[in-house]
């Protein structure tokens, strides 16, 4: 571990720690993609904890202003390291540079390598690339990705700005034509950024084109001032991200170059001419599907962060009636109930974990080809990134909120570190698309596999279990509850819910509604069958990597959290088809009897993710186990215990007390 030990380690977590029973060292190297990713990222810990440029008193403490004002120079010192370090190429390093360097804090030029630089990417041309990918690489420009307006954030196709081209001076005129239309959201576009991407409605000889992208300097290169007809600005405190300065934009008939328009997919020619080159025009939403599958391996990481939190504290914490006089009470991680809380929000954690890896995968085979303008297996990519993105960011949250709940007042308490984890994680449930619109769009996607499957077609290969008919139900009594039945019985499950909305989906189809509104008609419905599809995606992922374990004693501690994940599926699930009460009860006892089983490996489990105590930013989480003395400490730091006798006293209270009006105060 590459913990610093501040205090003797609290007995009670030695304890526990002792009871692995498998080497956590191992998991590690699996969860890293291997040792030498492990050693890597550890050796970068350790450069970050010894350099005193990023130590700073707890940021909670600090007014929103000097937060941001502290994001912008620790994000752009971890760029600087980088350069000295020349790790800039190496995306595995400077992802766990960043994070380290800034645990808790949501990076003010967090979009300049998240979605700016991706675009320039993706959607320039060769020559394109040339002119500014290297600026944006070498941090030259900052810019951000403006697509959403006030007016408009899911239904991108309603977006108002419009990008009108004026052939005689061969330059596009950018402008915002109503309040509606003034972009609202993008990060570091209030006060960091001097670029952005901004998404608009091209014009061209009196035609709208629809959405595109184009290149618009907002602020001066030296001055930083925004520049004529710009007009931009900090959107306001938030429910989180206080560090970030997610901003407005109004343009006013700004004037860019025709070349600033971004051209890979399709150009408007000197003359005004529109040349589409790629048939679908999907493709300009490349970066969203992009973004979309980092959200998965996100919420991973933010439960992983919570669960260790919550864990670690559930063996520290004593609470309840004694089993015997004169007995410790027991501890909250005794408590079968408290097992099965944090447990399967470990479970849900390694699940996506596995699944974020297998999607990461994916779009990286499947990129090349659409780049190419191959896009047979885009429909399948952005299908899965859309629900894996809502599945992830949905179970995200909510476990970080139970782990928080499982902490008791200390959870609601900054000091735990648990607020502010739930408050990066929640947003991704809203940005990229929000996720019940982004269930929706899988499950426009399943409900064209089906018809496909009855046409004959073959189905790509997440799809590939989609038939136009019903399979028998897998029997879950009898045998023993594996792993592979269990997961037959939710691709079960999955199947027999889509094939049922399906089936009334063409029933009103062939009662002549329009297909809009059939879809309407089973929409609420159909996000159930994209979860169901999504969760099966996880549990293959999660079962595939837990036999892919060399170490049979990781292998089997993994098979055994697989399968409470997927049991947890079964029964929460059971709503949506029909499981016997018998079945039900076999798979609760199996549930209670796993979690006696995992118990003991309940601290090794979320150990092996390996977090420092830097990383976690928790007086209750710390890998010393020594909460009530750190608490107290933490406790000291806060403004309003600068002085014994606050000023509001003199003010207010005397006055009060006195009997005096306040009102004329
Ligand atoms: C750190 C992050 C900070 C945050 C940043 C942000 O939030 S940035 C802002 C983030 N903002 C958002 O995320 C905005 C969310 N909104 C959207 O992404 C879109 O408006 C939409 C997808 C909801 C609808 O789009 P629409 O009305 O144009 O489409 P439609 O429903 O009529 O379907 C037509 C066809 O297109 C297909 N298709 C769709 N998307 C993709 C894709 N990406 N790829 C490939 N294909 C795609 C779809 O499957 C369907 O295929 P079919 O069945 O005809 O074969
Ligand atoms: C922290 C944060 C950072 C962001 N960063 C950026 C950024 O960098 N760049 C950028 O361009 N944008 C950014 N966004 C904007 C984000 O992408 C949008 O907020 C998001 O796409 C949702 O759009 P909206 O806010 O307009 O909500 P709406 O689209 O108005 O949705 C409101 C509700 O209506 C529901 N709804 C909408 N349409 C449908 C439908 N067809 N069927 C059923 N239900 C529907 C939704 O599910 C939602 O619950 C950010 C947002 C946040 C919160």
């Amino acid at each position: 571990m590459t913990n610093p030990v501040v205090q003797k380690v609290n007995p009670m977590l030695t304890e526990e720690r002792a009871k692995a029973s498998f080497p956590v060292e191992e998991l590690t190297y699996i969860l890293d993609g291997g040792k030498f990713n492990t050693e890597k990222r550890r050796e970068i810990e350790e450069l970050v904890t010894k350099d005193p440029n990023f130590e700073h008193p707890p940021i909670q403490f600090m007014t929103r202003e000097q937060q941001y004002s502290l994001a912008v120079k620790k994000a752009l010192l971890v760029q600087q390291r980088l350069k000295e370090l020349d790790m800039l190429d190496d995306p595995y390093a400077s992802y766990f540079f960043r994070r380290i360097a800034m645990p808790r804090e949501v990076s003010p030029i967090g979009l300049h390598w998240v979605m700016f630089v991706p675009t320039l990417m993706g959607q320039c041309s060769d020559e394109q690339r040339e002119r500014w990918l290297q600026r944006a690489l070498n941090y030259e420009i900052i810019g951000t990705y403006a697509q959403t307006e006030m007016g408009h954030g899911t239904f991108l196709r309603g977006i108002e700005t419009t990008a009108t081209y004026d052939p005689s001076s061969q330059q596009f005129v950018l402008h915002s034509p109503t309040t509606t239309s003034i972009k609202w959201w993008p990060g570091g576009l209030g006060k960091t950024c001097n670029y952005a991407v901004v998404v608009a409605q091209l014009h061209t000889q009196g035609r709208c084109h629809g959405v595109h992208m184009f290149l618009v300097q907002l602020r001066d290169e030296s001055t930083h001032r925004s520049l004529p007809g710009v007009v931009c600005g900090d959107i306001g405190p938030k429910m989180g991200y206080h560090t970030i300065d997610n901003g407005f934009l109004q343009l006013n008939s700004v004037r860019i170059p025709r070349e600033n328009m971004l051209m890979r997919n399709a150009e408007v020619q000197p003359d005004g001419t529109y040349i589409r080159r790629v048939s679908n025009e999907k493709l300009t939403y490349g970066t969203m599907v992009f973004v979309r599958s980092l959200i998965v391996s996100d919420a991973a990481r933010g439960i992983s962060e919570a669960a260790t939190i919550a864990v670690r504290y559930a063996c520290v914490r004593r609470q309840g009636e004694p089993s015997s006089p004169g007995a410790p009470e027991p501890r909250l991680l005794d408590y079968p109930v408290h097992q099965y809380r944090l447990l399967t929000c470990v479970a849900n954690c390694y699940g996506l974990w596995f699944a974020s890896e297998v999607l990461r995968d994916l779009y990286f085979t499947v990129q090349p080809d659409v780049l190419e303008g191959r896009t047979e297996r885009l429909p399948e990519t952005h299908a899965l990134s859309a629900g894996l993105k809502a599945v992830g960011s949905n179970r995200g949250a909510a476990c970080v909120e139970e782990c928080r709940r499982c902490c008791g007042g200390f959870g609601f308490s900054e000091a735990s570190g648990l607020p502010k984890i739930y408050n990066d994680i929640n947003p991704a449930c809203t940005y990229e698309g929000e996720n019940t619109v982004m269930l929706l769009q899988t499950g426009r996607h399943l409900l064209k596999c089906v018809e496909r499957a009855r046409r004959g077609e073959q189905l790509a290969p997440s799809d590939a279990y989609i038939r136009s008919r019903p399979t028998p139900q897998p029997k879950l009594a009898g045998g023993p509850l594996t792993a592979d039945l269990l997961l037959g019985w939710l691709r079960w499950r999955s199947l027999s819910m889509l094939l049922e909305v399906s089936g009334r989906f063409n029933s009103f189809i062939e009662q002549r509604q329009a297909w809009a509104d059939a879809f309407q008609a089973v929409s609420r419905r159909l996000t159930r069958c994209a979860e169901a599809h999504c969760i099966l995606y996880v549990g293959q992922a999660f079962l595939d990597s837990a036999k892919a374990a060399e170490n049979p004693k990781i292998c089997g501690v993994l098979t055994s959290l697989c399968r409470l994940f997927l049991l947890n599926e079964v029964v929460s699930g059971a709503g949506d088809v029909q499981l016997s009460r018998s079945d039900l009860a076999r798979c609760q006892d199996a549930i209670d009897s796993l979690l006696t089983e995992l118990r003991p490996n309940a601290v090794a489990l979320v150990e092996a993710f390996d977090l420092p105590d830097r990383m976690l930013c928790s007086v209750i989480g710390r890998y010393d186990g020594q909460v009530y003395e750190a608490m107290l400490q933490w406790a000291r730091q806060s403004p309003l215990n600068a002085t014994d006798v606050h000023e509001s006293y003199e003010l207010y209270t005397r006055q009060f007390l006195a009997g005096r009006s306040l009102a004329k105060l």
